[in-house]
């Protein structure tokens, strides 16, 4: 390490030596002094773990959640090894702060909490405007100055913030996902923080709300046409894919209709994936899938009613299909028979009177003209449904009465609940509710995260499964980092779900668990990035020699560990974080395509 200069305390471009802002208190006397840095900090020398210990009880003193929201944005952007030591320490604890719930949150009042990020040293991500997108080359072009050399970004989760989760258009606030999502791609599955590039197209809002609020950091305009949507959308991303031509590109919380269009232009065109229709229901199909195998029914017996008919729960449904076809040997019109879907103006019929959204067209049933059922109540009594799925961002749209008929309704078989919209606000129907309408017989999972349960009764704990697509986006965007295929097809997501359901351990099944234990997430990250990888050798659509190799020699379990040795991990003590520039190291440290091998500084 070149120290003799003060200058060794600046990186290119001027940005804080990554060694002395992410070691602080731990800095040795020796390191302080070639630093430069004698005086400068407190005179005790500790751990990581101490430090991380002050860092866990500065966050217990926060009150609310959107406080704690705001103290672990600040840890971010000071000290991300300090940051991602605590979320992975912590992550149960941690994961409903910085990502659902409270992200919500934060992205309604995300103009209020901005951290006064000071660029070019601290950049959190791409803002990208709508007059600027003709300038959008010279805005990669900035993007590259500021980070550091070999950090090209290998993976982007993009949004123009226009449904952001169930709330609504967020305009430019909706930053606030891109980052939470990345964080959970880190945590989760152990991409590399700097290698992670958030971005918002700030093409306006039409909430007037925020076209109001003083603070608002976006343009102030209404959203423009399709037209001019999609003429600005195609050429960001087509300049990013030009740029970064290996990137992963993740599409979220897109308006409906716009996620299904860009997905359908680009799917073929770039490494893309869109996690509202894709992700929800890769992550949604795994849960079912245990569901499915624990209800006490023959699956061709399942009648499933959707409550919610946008791109996320047309995308479920269609992935639910899929799995009776390909795992029941179900035929397809017969499989699509099963389901029953609700929207705003009741059961989605051909004959109804409206003109039905495309994307609904395929889930319209002719069978009801006699009894239009216009509520979730009837829409209940008419299909006496096994499998009740909320996808409507109606709160509470699961009345008591509703779970309760569930019940009734399936006295042989354990009912399904998946309410699954976000945030809290949102969920069509709590844990406590369904496990008290039900006699705790129901098979759970939510979007957003519920409490344990505590039966009155017995004292019995029961755990809630949270069907979100943190079980999932991670594991496929490490695994198309990995193996860097041509195009994500179905059945590279099918294969994740698969792996989802199979990666249930003994205890978690014996407890009428549907998803793993969120402390095991990235030993089940690995188990599904090595199934989507197998998935897409098989598909013979990836591109990296190595994993192609890999997949070949036919050794499931060397492929999960070698997918482990590959995910990042924040350094452990100042030696490794010394040895190894602390963004780029892998455990253990090796060379490879994925990223570079460690830099030593
Ligand atoms: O972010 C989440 O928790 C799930 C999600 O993608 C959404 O609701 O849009
Ligand atoms: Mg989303």
């Amino acid at each position: 390490m070149d120290s003799g200069t003060s200058s060794a305390r600046r990186s290119r471009s001027g940005s804080p030596d990554p060694i002395a802002s992410n070691a602080g208190t731990a800095l040795p006397y020796a390191t302080r002094s070639a630093l430069h840095l004698k005086g400068l900090v407190p005179s005790g020398v500790e751990d990581f773990s101490v430090q991380e210990q002050r860092a866990l009880e500065q966050l217990n003193m926060k009150s609310t959640n959107l406080e704690k929201y705001i103290f672990l944005s600040w840890l971010r952007t000071t000290n991300i090894n300090l940051f991602y030591r605590l979320v992975l320490h912590n992550l149960k604890a941690i994961a409903p702060v910085i990502y659902t719930p409270t992200v919500g949150q934060a992205c309604q009042e995300y103009s209020h909490i901005y951290p006064f990020l000071a660029p070019p040293n601290n950049v959190d991500g791409l803002y990208i405007p709508l007059p600027e997108v003709e300038n959008i080359d010279e805005i990669i072009g900035n993007y590259r100055e500021s980070i550091k050399e070999g950090d090209e970004p290998e993976i982007t989760v993009i949004t123009d913030g226009s449904r952001i989760l169930g709330l609504g258009d967020l305009g430019m606030n909706g930053m606030g996902i891109p980052v939470g999502k990345l964080q959970l791609y880190v945590a989760a599955a152990g991409l590399n923080p700097d290698r992670c590039l958030p971005i918002v197209l700030d093409f306006g809002t039409d909430t007037d709300k925020y076209l109001e609020d003083p603070l608002y950091l976006g343009i102030r305009q209404h959203r423009p046409s399709d037209e001019a949507f999609y003429a600005a959308a195609n050429s960001v991303i087509g300049a990013l894919h030009r740029a970064f031509p290996n990137m992963f590109i993740q599409f979220e919380d897109f308006s409906t209709e716009h996620a299904f269009g860009l997905l359908e232009h680009w799917r073929h065109r770039a490494l893309c994936f869109n996690d509202d229709i894709q992700g929800t229901g890769c992550v949604i199909l795994g849960g079912f899938i245990s569901a499915v195998e624990q209800a006490g029914i023959p699956p061709r017996d399942q009648r499933i009613l959707f409550v919610g008919a946008g791109s996320a729960g047309v995308g479920v449904a269609k992935q639910l299909v899929d799995y009776f076809v390909v795992a029941h040997g179900i035929p397809e019109n017969e499989a699509r028979a099963m389901f029953w879907m609700v929207d705003s103006r009741g059961m989605i019929t051909t004959d109804r009177g409206d003109r039905l959204a495309q994307h609904k067209v395929y889930f319209a049933r002719e069978d009801n003209a006699s009894t239009q059922c216009t509520t979730i109540e009837e829409a209940v009594e008419y299909v006496r449904p096994t499998a009740l799925i909320g996808l409507s961002t109606i709160y509470k749209a699961f009345s008591e009465k509703i779970l309760v008929r569930m019940n009734e309704i399936n006295q042989k078989a354990r009912p399904i609940v998946f309410p699954l919209s976000n945030p809290e606000t949102k969920a069509e129907c709590s844990f406590e509710e369904a496990m008290r309408c039900t006699n705790n017989r129901v098979l759970f999972a939510s979007g957003t995260a519920f409490p344990e349960y505590t039966a009155p009764e017995t004292g019995r704990v029961y755990v809630p499964g949270q069907g979100n697509n943190m079980y999932v986006f991670p594991a496929i965007g490490l695994g198309a980092v990995l193996c860097k295929p041509t195009c994500i097809t179905d059945t590279m997501i099918y294969a994740v779900s698969k792996a989802l359901a199979a990666s249930l351990n003994a205890q978690e099944r014996a407890d009428g668990e549907l998803y793993p234990r969120i402390e095991r997430i990235r030993e089940v990250s690995a188990e599904l990035a090595a199934a989507f990888i197998q998935q897409a050798v098989r598909e013979d659509l990836a591109n990296d020699r190595m994993w192609v190799d890999l997949v070949k020699a036919s050794d499931t379990d060397k492929l999960v560990s070698e997918v482990r040795r590959f995910m990042w991990l924040p350094a452990e003590t100042f030696e490794q974080l010394r040895q190894c520039c602390p963004h780029t190291h892998h455990h253990p440290v090796m060379p490879h395509s994925h990223a570079e091998g460690p830099s030593k500084l």
